[in-house]
């Protein structure tokens, strides 16, 4: 078994699939996004959290049928909610946050056969993955995509409120100065347009078999 490491933007298709991915493999998946979303939501709850403390407070956990539980409480929903995705960014960018859950995403995947998505995953995280992808499309398509979601949700939101957000949350993960979103140089770049997610899935599954079998 190998471990996969899915980078890129927002809403480019990473956790979707992700899941198909390690699915099909019968890979576990990490979503190490919802676990940055997890210490938003807890420090916007614990406004005077000491950072050097969050190993002792906090214990992040994913049920079998890949629900959230912070402190033993499902945040499944709460931690997709806006107030939640305007701020994660910015805790994210804090060292202590990075240090605390790159720890323990590299314990939780230390086995192999995972497949992770995030933004520092190839870069940072497992910079000896066997396999890593890029994962990108426009910010238009990306936008139009949650736009989708959001609907579905039933949250009436505009379009160019969507474009503006997520190129929001690019800029801050691109640019801060920690572990910032960057493709490493060894990741395969998968541009997602004008790809299906059954198509996205096929190449990775088939970028997976290669691998193992050229390992073996
Ligand atoms: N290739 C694709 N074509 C069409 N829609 C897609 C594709 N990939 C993902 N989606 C949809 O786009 C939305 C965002 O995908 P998601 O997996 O949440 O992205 P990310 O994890 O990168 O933020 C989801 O509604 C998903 O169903
Ligand atoms: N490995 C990771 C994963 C997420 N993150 C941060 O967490 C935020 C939320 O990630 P996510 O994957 O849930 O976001 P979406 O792309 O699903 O909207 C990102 O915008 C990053 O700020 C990170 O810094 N490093």
């Amino acid at each position: 078994m190998i471990n996969i490491a899915i980078d890129g933007p927002a809403a480019a298709g990473k956790s979707t699939i992700a899941k198909k991915v390690a699915a099909r493999l019968g890979y576990k998946y990490l979503d190490t996004g919802a676990m940055y979303r997890a210490i938003t939501l807890y420090l916007h709850e614990h406004k005077e959290t000491d950072l050097n403390e969050l190993s002792e407070l906090i214990d992040i956990e994913f049920s079998q049928e890949g629900k959230l539980f912070l402190n033993d409480r499902d945040v499944t929903d709460m931690i997709r909610e806006s107030h939640i995705t305007k701020q994660v960014s910015s805790v994210a960018a804090l060292k202590e946050v990075r240090v605390f859950l790159v720890d323990l995403q590299r314990k939780i995947s230390s086995k192999k056969g995972y497949v992770l998505d995030g933004r520092d995953i190839g870069s940072v995280v497992l910079p000896d993955a066997e396999l890593k992808i890029f994962m990108t499309a426009t910010p238009e398509v990306r936008a139009q995509r949650r736009l989708i979601e959001e609907h579905a949700r039933g949250n009436n939101i505009e379009l160019s409120v969507l474009i503006d957000e997520i190129t929001e949350r690019d800029t801050n993960d691109m640019t801060r100065e920690i572990s910032p979103l960057v493709q490493a140089e060894d990741a395969v770049l998968i541009s997602t347009d004008a790809l299906t997610i059954d198509e996205v899935t096929s190449k990775i599954v088939e970028f997976a078999n290669e691998k193992v079998t050229g390992d073996q």
